[in-house]
């Protein structure tokens, strides 16, 4: 079982899988091929990645890769919490340049599917974080892409409290979304 749910950009997807809890403490197929399959989500999963974040205020992101690598993303996590971001890039897509955010935390056992022609970013809220998400084409240095966390012209809305996050060498670089080669045309909604 599987509860999905779409976020105000609808290609964007909340998905909880059911947790059995016992004495022990519990037990969850966390990915289910199949069953993600029947609610809409068909994606040739590819890859498996984790990335670990000593401090709160962490901020990994905006990120994509360009086609043949464009990559959708199931996120989860699995120790700590994130503000998990989703920007719509395809060009000629009602929702172009808007975003989407989701809380997604070890607690709430959530995950987020972002899918690609989406630019994706997350910040974590506590110390010690542990993502880990399944992406579907292979990594490929040469076709990935950053794009300014606080670009304007996105207006996200990071839960900083006048913070600077802690940011990647790659990251701090980054270009406007204005100033990216941007290859991603909107094809109709995915489901
Ligand atoms: C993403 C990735 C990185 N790497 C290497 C490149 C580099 O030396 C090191 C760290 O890479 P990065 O700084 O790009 O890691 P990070 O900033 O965590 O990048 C990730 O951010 C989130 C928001 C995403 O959406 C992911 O797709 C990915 O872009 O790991 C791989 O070998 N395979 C991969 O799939």
């Amino acid at each position: 079982m599987l509860d999905i749910r779409a976020l105000e950009i609808p290609d964007v997807l909340e998905i909880t899988p059911r947790k059995f809890g016992d004495d022990r403490g519990f037990f969850s197929e966390t990915f289910q091929r199949d069953r993600l399959k029947a609610g809409g989500v068909a994606a040739d999963w590819m890859q498996d990645n984790q990335s670990y974040s000593a401090e709160a205020f962490t901020l990994r992101g905006l990120h994509y890769q360009e086609p043949p690598f464009a990559q959708d993303k199931l996120v989860r996590v699995l120790r700590g919490a994130i503000l998990d971001v989703a920007v719509d890039i395809r060009r000629g897509s009602p929702t172009y340049g808007q975003w989407v955010s989701l809380e997604v935390t070890a607690d709430k056992f959530n995950q987020i599917l972002v899918p690609a022609g989406f630019a994706h970013g997350f910040l974590t809220l506590v110390p010690d974080t542990e993502v880990f998400y399944k992406v579907s084409a292979p990594y490929s240095g040469a076709h990935d892409r950053s794009i300014r966390f606080d670009d304007p012209a996105l207006g996200i809305d990071w839960p900083l409290g006048g913070r600077t996050p802690v940011l990647s060498a790659k990251d701090e670089a980054a270009p406007l979304l204005a100033d990216v080669a941007n290859p991603f045309v909107f094809e109709g909604a995915a489901r």
